[in-house]
């Protein structure tokens, strides 16, 4: 007995290794198909009485492997409707699927275990724990999603490896520049492979270089991690790199 669990841990890990070092032995994704669908979404808030209307009428599709900006003025909604993407509230009208979960129709705790799972988020504030060090911080998500523990360690190294913190991981926020707060802050929400990573201004809080470097681990994570990612941004230069940008006047997209 004692010998089978000493084989099997090792084996389990060596497996991650492999799959993380080679992504073509993983199944071919299928581009053809949304992964979320967004229709005739509208959100509105009581604010002194009356209906503050914020999102009128979205449409809008996210295909895998792709990376999608929103744009608009502040205030216009973004962040509004980056909350319902994930899942973290609800349209007062309208139609939200993501991988086939009406997302409209599912309760707070369905909704809780899908994001769990299948979503990560990125803030412009990194939200990492300020005690713990890099790797702490990307094993915690681990923990939180219920990977099972033999995977961590090769899944965690993979992680901060990929965002190019490979000599920082045991460095705690406070040890660490912005940009490489932020790159944690990737890694982490990474770590649990979710098909969707939302991310709010990720880069606003940068430099421009540090910008550009966060763009550059988004690419990598697209392609070697096979996720789609949606975020908003302010910065026109950073724009030039999105497969596709939807731009947001009045809690409507103007340009789909
Ligand atoms: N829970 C809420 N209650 C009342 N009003 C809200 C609520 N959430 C958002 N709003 C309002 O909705 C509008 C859009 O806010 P949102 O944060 O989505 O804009 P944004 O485009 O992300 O702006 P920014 O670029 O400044 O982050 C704002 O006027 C905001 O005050």
């Amino acid at each position: 007995m004692r010998t089978w669990l000493r084989r099997q841990r090792p084996t389990a890990d060596l497996q991650a290794q492999r799959e993380e070092s080679n992504p073509s032995l993983l199944p071919p994704i299928d581009t053809s198909q949304p992964l979320l669908t967004v229709s005739g979404v509208e959100r509105s808030f009581p604010v002194g009485g009356q209906q503050l209307h914020v999102l009128r009428g979205i449409e809008l599709e996210l295909y895998p492997l792709q990376l999608v900006m929103l744009k608009g003025r502040s205030g216009s909604g973004k962040t509004t409707l980056l909350n319902l993407i994930g899942g973290l509230d609800q349209p007062n009208r309208g139609t939200i699927h993501f991988q086939g979960h009406p997302f409209h129709l599912c309760s707070d705790d369905q909704r809780t275990v899908i994001r769990r799972k299948e979503l990560g988020f990125i803030f412009q504030s990194f939200a990492l724990m300020p005690l713990l060090s890099a790797w702490e911080n990307v094993e915690l998500s681990l923990r939180m999603a219920d990977v099972p523990r033999p995977g961590w360690k090769a899944r965690v190294t993979h992680c901060l490896e990929l965002v190019g913190l490979s000599k920082r991981m045991h460095h705690r926020p406070f040890e660490l520049s912005g940009g490489e707060q932020q790159r944690v802050a990737i890694a982490k929400a990474i770590a649990h492979k979710p098909s969707l990573l939302l991310a709010d201004e990720p880069t606003a809080e940068l430099d421009s270089q540090m910008g550009a470097q966060v763009m550059g681990v988004f690419r990598e994570i697209i392609q070697t991690e096979r996720m789609t990612i949606c975020m908003t941004t302010h910065d026109p230069t950073i724009m030039e790199v999105a497969d596709r940008v939807y731009e947001m006047v009045d809690g409507k997209f103007i340009n789909s």
